[in-house]
């Protein structure tokens, strides 16, 4: 099947400053997909690229096949059929809500548009504010009919620049479900920039990591999260640390935590040192004797978990997260048991 956007090895920049180097993806027709990446790393440079907004040093973006831009070559914004909301919302502020979604409604009747804008608002469950003006609606409002607008013209890609970065955690979260599932009812594809894996997770099918100019890795947020490619990318999706261990056969591998038994072989060769990645909720604490001892620094009770510091023998911290009650105090010496059912190791 022809991808709806194909990105063939391309590199972007200003003023011939390299920014992002050789990135290549393809995004079939309702994908949603997320770049994910550090700020600056350039995936707003990725996204105005794709927009048409930035030109190209080299490679090409092709859309159902056709090139839209390359090296000196760039199809203008408006003849890409691309919708694009950006993080400040961009509303005009002088037009209603209802003004401001028919804007993208240009050649319509005033009863098509009427039409169309009620079923917009309708979508985004802003059923009565089309009279209202952007500065008599909530961060969260504005970037619903932001999200109206962009869809009016009903493009079959939509560009979302970090949309939700400037509202709180939680609304974050609901909108970007809510994005997801408006999106997946309208068969629109899209591609979303943000620095917060959560909400990257959230709404994502396919994810990609951008870091020090490259794309690292391109996969479902379960491919990144469970099999991250270098540990730039592990440590982008989730939290962990690295540990350098020795193998000392196929499963099993010593580290500072002990030595630790897999469940799966991580391909590794015997005898050779390797770099685990583990997770805070893959390390237990246990009041039981053990072969390595810590001690509990400090304890925070998160509601749902307590997350604790360790202190290892050889002074490094480590951090547990812990799902259950256990009734550990700091100050406590501990035994640390590391449930590994599925090793993340890297080749040092
Ligand atoms: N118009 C411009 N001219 C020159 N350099 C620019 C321009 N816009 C951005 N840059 C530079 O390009 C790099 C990437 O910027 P970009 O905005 O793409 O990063 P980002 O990953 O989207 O960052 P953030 O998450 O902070 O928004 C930065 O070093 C930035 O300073």
């Amino acid at each position: 099947m022809t991808p709806l956007l194909e990105l063939r090895s391309i590199s972007c920049g200003y003023d011939n400053t390299v920014i992002t180097q050789q990135l290549s993806f393809q995004l079939q027709a309702g994908e949603i997909a997320c770049l994910l990446g550090p700020s600056g790393c350039g995936k707003t440079t990725v996204l105005r690229a794709i927009a048409g907004f930035n030109p190209l040093l080299s490679g090409s973006i092709v859309q159902n096949g056709t090139p839209i831009s390359a090296a000196g070559f760039t199809l203008p914004p408006e003849q890409r059929g691309i919708g694009v909301v950006f993080q400040d919302y961009a509303l005009f502020p002088h037009l209603s809500v209802f003004d401001n979604i028919a804007f993208g409604l240009k050649g319509r009747s005033r009863d098509e548009k009427r039409e169309a804008v009620a079923a917009l608002l309708q979508l985004v469950e802003l059923p009565d504010l089309s009279a209202r003006y952007p500065h008599e609606l909530s961060g969260g409002q504005q970037q619903r009919v932001a999200l109206a607008r962009a869809l009016a013209p009903k493009p079959k890609l939509l560009l979302l620049d970090e949309p939700f970065s400037n509202l709180d955690t939680d609304l974050r979260r609901q909108l970007a479900l809510e994005v997801r599932s408006i999106l997946k009812a309208q068969g629109i594809a899209a591609i979303m920039v943000t620095h917060d894996q959560e909400e990257a997770f959230a709404i994502s099918d396919q994810l990609g990591i951008l870091a020090q100019g490259q794309l690292q890795q391109w996969g479902t947020p379960t491919e990144l999260y469970y099999r991250p490619v270098n540990p730039l990318v592990a440590g982008f999706v989730g939290k962990g640390e690295l540990f350098s261990g020795e193998c000392l056969d196929a499963t099993t591998v010593r580290t500072e935590l002990g030595t630790i038994e897999f469940a799966e072989p991580f391909g590794a060769e015997v005898g050779k040192p390797l770099s685990l990645f583990i997770r805070p909720g893959d390390i237990r604490p246990s009041i039981e004797p053990g072969a390595v001892m810590a001690t509990i620094e400090q304890k925070e009770f998160l509601g749902s978990s307590v997350v604790y510091q360790l202190s290892l023998p050889s002074g490094r911290r480590i951090e547990s997260e812990i799902y259950e009650p256990l009734m550990l105090e700091v100050g406590a010496r501990v035994s640390l048991h590391v449930a590994a059912h599925r090793p993340i190791a890297f080749a040092l």
